[in-house]
């Protein structure tokens, strides 16, 4: 009664009547928002795109390096042994006799990572292997210091075996001074090693002490 009383009320009916079309383009609004937010799912965000994009970047500067040190690994290894050269590594089978390794300095024969000694009978075992790209730089380039024979295996490993040493040499420069470049440069010979980043040792990390920097 009291209903039909207030919708009977010119004055409310108007009122009635707005709060029902306000409603209904509530309502209307927020089906369309659904809708509109179901779309954006199924399309590509800003966010996705913007990924997509440095994901693009991130492999080409990839391949960049990779090229890059395909080039030096071929400069590297032009002129050593026949069958070592970095063109023909992806086919060549490696023989043992290229996984010997004569030590300069001890006159002692040592072998090279990823070669089978059978220590029970003293012999090597001639196993082939495809070499990889880190085994040639390896093999090939790296001097008799930089290798660590381990002991049991008779393996050769690169300076790590407890080999923490301090740099013997530093590159100092101003900023954009070229220090980068020089590093470069000196880091294609192959008895440098040289740290990959910029350690800041002095300026950033002094505090850490000489255990760090090693
Ligand atoms: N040989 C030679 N001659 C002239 N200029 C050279 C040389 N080698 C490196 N460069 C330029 O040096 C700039 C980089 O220097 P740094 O490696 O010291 O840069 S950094 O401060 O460590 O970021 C960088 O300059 P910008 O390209 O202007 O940044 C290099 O192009």
């Amino acid at each position: 009664m009291a209903f039909s009383r207030v919708y009977s009320d010119p004055l409310s009916r108007g009122i009635f009547k707005k709060f029902m079309v306000m409603l209904c383009s509530l309502l209307t609004s927020l089906y369309l928002l659904h809708c509109l937010t179901d779309r954006c799912s199924s399309m590509p965000t800003p966010v996705k795109a913007s990924s997509q994009v440095v994901g693009f970047f991130a492999s080409e500067l990839q391949d960049l390096r990779s090229l890059r040190r395909k080039r030096l690994l071929q400069k590297w290894t032009a002129g050593s042994k026949p069958g070592l050269s970095y063109e023909s590594a992806d086919d060549a089978k490696r023989t043992s006799e290229y996984s010997r390794f004569d030590d300069a300095d001890t006159g002692q024969v040592l072998y090279e990572p990823g070669h089978q000694v059978d220590s029970e009978n003293n012999r090597e075992l001639s196993h082939y292997m495809q070499p990889s790209l880190g085994d040639i730089v390896y093999s090939k380039r790296l001097a008799p210091r930089f290798l660590v024979k381990t002991g049991s295996t008779g393996k050769l490993s690169p300076l790590g075996d407890g080999t923490k040493k301090l740099p013997q040499a530093m590159i100092i420069g101003v900023k954009k001074g070229g220090t980068r470049a020089l590093l470069e440069f000196l880091r294609v010979h192959p008895d440098i090693r040289a740290v990959g980043a910029e350690p800041h040792f002095f300026d950033r990390n002094y505090e850490n002490g000489l255990e760090w920097y090693r």
